[in-house]
């Protein structure tokens, strides 16, 4: 199904890879299946190492939860690796359409295609790994207000596993070091994404509408933040 125009903030398309390609990556990647599976591959590849160490150690997050919305879920795998680990969840796993048209079937997993500038589908919390440092601060909002929405009210939660940059950068060596890599990374491939400072993290999640946010620390390289609206 074709889907009208996004609707998001900012348009401007600047950025390395839109320099040489024409268009952002999302774009670009939905005419060029091979491409399309190579991120698809790849994010399959970090779940499957992130996803251990978010079930190993943080179990009591998703305790209560009868459905969990992944937003950007890429081909499931995130999902039914959490489905698996949580039986009590149903899991939706909502992305593009190109992306969600040829996800495997998993058990326990819908898939839901649609564009989440526009709506996220309604489940008792959200999840969101990876997504929201493709984006801009305005752009992050937007996508945030939208997991709000599908979200019941004063109840439940949204969860976020994404880097988060230690303010005082360059001492030690340590994995928070592998966040200043993944930054150039996404400033590579993006136009406005960025990885974020805690402070980064605490304006955008308040300016979007969250009451309070803590942050886990798991064993991998993105920690878990928990917001709460
Ligand atoms: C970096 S990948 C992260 C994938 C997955 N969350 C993971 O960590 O394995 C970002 C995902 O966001 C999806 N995405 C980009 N723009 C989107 C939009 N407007 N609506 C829904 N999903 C979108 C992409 O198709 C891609 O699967």
């Amino acid at each position: 199904m074709a889907l009208p125009q996004c609707p998001r903030l900012s348009k401007e398309n600047s950025g390395a890879f839109s320099a040489a390609h024409g268009k952002d990556v999302w774009e670009y990647v939905k005419t060029n299946p091979e491409h399309s599976k190579l991120i698809n591959d790849a994010m399959a590849c970090h779940a499957q190492v992130t996803m251990r160490a978010i079930i190993d150690n943080c179990a009591e997050i998703f305790k209560g939860i009868e459905s969990l919305v992944d937003v950007g879920g890429c081909n499931g795998t995130t999902l039914g690796m959490l489905v698996k680990a949580f039986p009590w969840m149903n899991g939706i796993n909502f992305d593009l359409p190109h992306v969600v048209s040829i996800a495997p079937p998993c058990h326990g997993v819908v898939h839901v295609e649609k564009d989440m500038f526009y709506s996220v589908p309604k489940a008792q919390a959200v999840f969101l790994m990876s997504v929201l440092h493709d984006w801009g601060d305005e752009e992050c909002i937007q996508i945030l207000k939208k997991c709000i929405d599908a979200i019941p009210k004063d109840t439940e939660k949204v969860i976020i596993m994404e880097a988060v940059l230690d303010e005082k950068i360059g001492k030690g060596k340590s994995l928070k070091d592998v966040g200043i890599m993944l930054d150039m990374i996404i400033m590579a491939h993006t136009t406005n994404g960025k990885e974020r400072t805690a402070k980064e993290w605490t304006h955008i999640l308040s300016a979007a509408g969250f009451n309070r946010h803590s942050i886990l620390k798991i064993p991998a390289i993105e920690p878990v933040i928990v917001a709460y609206p």
